[in-house]
């Protein structure tokens, strides 16, 4: 089901820091009980039997970098594993310190003919069909690596596209959790990393490092796991299939609300029309748009089963825009979406605010509304409580600053959504969307075929549709994000992602749908 850089065994759903992860180590130590030494051999064998599993038909040369901490002591194991299995392994031992962690000692008698490296010089040369294990470093790099070490996480990559580069853990020089920036860091192509997402997994400025992620789980013990308090989360398969609400069988179309969707301008009636027919295939039982006078008759043909009312304005938005929607007051529209193609006139960010001021349930704001609120700084505070914003990087940029790194910038992501109560979805290959409660999840679905005009404005339809329906803000954004990558990668699949066009991800919305009854 999944694309791209994840493949999922299974997932604990809660990103725990590099602290966390040894102290969830050490729980499990104490109350299973087991050894450590016991459990590295655990997570070695997941890894071990993955390689296994994936490159096992036509066996390549493996050569397995070990550090001396406990990710070096998963090397170890891991080399003794697949050797006894008969592969063909060189076992190398990087002395970045002077000492190494006891699992790692305690592993070493039992691999033969660790070729140490103290320096570059010691390198190996490397058939070009092998699979790199880098064992080097996991969660217990604690300061970027430099010298003679760093030269070798580089001649690992110089290897990148002949080798096949698995990582344990982590990509060796990788921070869990903070920047990297430009130290050395070795480029996976996969990273078998155990149990949790790592918070730098997760980023943009590290997708090129950590490559296919796949999380093997270790048992680490679940009573940890249950209480241990996170603010950072990925969206999994089970928590949107207990959100996914099946219709009613006596439903009627008053059922699933009449959604409002205030979108198009001159030369951008098609993202009113991508988010209308985004919005009625994700549920919605009723829709009016709201469109200028030149959209009427393209937004009438294009999409039937909306309703239309425009406004006296041929091309854009004026201050009287919300009259029509006045006399939907009562019952009133179960909410609205507003923003793809609006345009951003000093009249119509005039209406924006009048808008914001009649109506006071979530709505789904995004593109051009956010624009304006960039504009007019003053209408964040009259974001009806809940609403659910969805700006991309930039618009994301406009409306709160820079910031210097993507840690602050996430933080910054958190903090307003707490401060504005306000859903935020920072767009990207793994959206983020915080909650008014300051909690961030992640989306993993979804795939750079999505980098296509028009993708955004799908999502502001399906989120419009699913407020509409009566789920939450919170259930309505995590289950959005989820359908629309989803989507996105089923069409991907049949069609490509280079071939992949915004109306597509409507037109596999069904099928995504589908996927939650299985
Ligand atoms: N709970 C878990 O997730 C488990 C983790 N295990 C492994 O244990 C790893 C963590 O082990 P450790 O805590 O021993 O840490 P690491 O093995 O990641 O690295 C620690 C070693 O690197 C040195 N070091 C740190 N930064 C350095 C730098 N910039 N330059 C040179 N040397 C540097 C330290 O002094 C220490 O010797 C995990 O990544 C994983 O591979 C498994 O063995 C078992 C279970
Ligand atoms: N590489 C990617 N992986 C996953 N999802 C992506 C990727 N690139 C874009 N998307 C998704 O596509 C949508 C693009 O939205 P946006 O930038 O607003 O597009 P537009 O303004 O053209 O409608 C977002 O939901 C984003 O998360
Ligand atoms: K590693």
């Amino acid at each position: 089901m999944f694309r791209g850089a994840f493949c999922i065994f299974i997932i604990d759903m809660k990103v725990l820091s590099a602290q966390q992860i040894r102290e969830a180590d050490a729980y499990t130590i104490t109350h299973e009980p087991i050894s450590s030494v016991l459990l590295m051999e655990r997570a070695a064998a997941e890894c071990a039997g993955w390689m296994v599993h994936t490159f096992g038909e036509a066996p390549p040369p493996f050569y397995v970098f070990c550090g001396m901490g406990n990710n070096g002591g998963d090397g170890l194991v891991i080399a003794r594993l697949l050797r006894d299995q008969g592969y063909n392994v060189h076992a190398y031992m990087v002395h970045h310190s002077a000492t190494a962690s006891p699992d790692n000692l305690a592993n070493q008698p039992y691999v033969q003919d660790v070729q140490s490296i103290y320096s570059p010089a010691d390198f190996p040369l490397m058939e070009a069909t092998g699979v790199v294990v880098d064992a080097i470093f996991g969660t217990g790099l604690s300061r970027p690596v430099e010298g003679w070490v760093a030269s070798i996480l580089h001649k690992i990559n110089d290897g990148y596209g002949r080798h096949t580069i698995v990582s344990i853990d982590m990509p060796s020089g990788l921070m869990a959790d903070s920047v990297t920036g430009h130290a050395a860091c070795v480029h996976a192509n996969y990273t078998l990393s155990f149990q949790f997402y790592k918070l730098a997994f997760l980023l943009p400025e590290n997708a090129a490092r950590v490559g296919e992620t796949v999380i093997l789980p270790i048992g680490l013990h679940p009573d940890f796991i249950n209480n241990v308090e996170t603010k950072y989360h990925v969206v999994d398969p089970r928590i949107v299939k207990t959100i996914y609400q099946p219709r009613d069988p006596f439903a009627h179309k008053g059922t699933y609300g009449h959604a409002l969707l205030v979108a198009g301008s001159y030369g951008k009636m098609g993202a009113a029309v991508l988010a209308a027919r985004a919005c009625l295939r994700a549920g919605a039982g009723l829709l009016t748009v709201h469109v200028p006078q030149r959209g009427y008759e393209i937004l009438q043909t294009a999409v039937p089963e909306a309703m239309c009312e425009t406004e006296d304005q041929p091309t854009a938005f004026s201050a009287h825009f919300h009259e029509p929607f006045k006399h939907h007051q009562a019952p009133g529209y179960a909410t609205i979406g507003v923003g793809p193609g609006l345009g951003t006139a000093a009249a119509t960010a005039r209406a924006l605010e009048k808008l914001m001021e009649l109506y006071h349930k979530p709505m789904v704001l995004d593109a051009d509304a956010l624009n304006m609120i960039s504009e007019y700084p003053f209408l964040l505070q009259k974001l009806p409580k809940d609403s659910i914003l969805t700006p991309h990087p930039k618009e994301f940029e406009r409306l709160f600053g820079p910031k210097e790194d993507q840690f602050e910038r996430l933080e910054l992501l958190s903090a307003k959504a707490v401060e504005l109560q306000v859903y935020i979805l920072l767009k990207g290959r793994f959206s983020a969307m915080a909650c008014p409660d300051g909690a961030v999840y992640f989306n993993p679905t979804g795939n750079p075929g999505m980098a296509t005009a028009g993708s955004g404005d799908v999502l502001t339809g399906i989120l419009t549709g699913l407020l509409s329906q009566g789920y939450t803000p919170k259930a309505a954004l995590l289950l959005g994000a989820w359908l629309h990558g989803l989507a996105g990668d089923l069409a991907a699949d049949d069609i490509s992602e280079e071939s992949l066009i915004a109306e597509d991800i409507i037109n596999y919305l069904g099928q995504a749908y589908l996927e939650l009854r299985k």
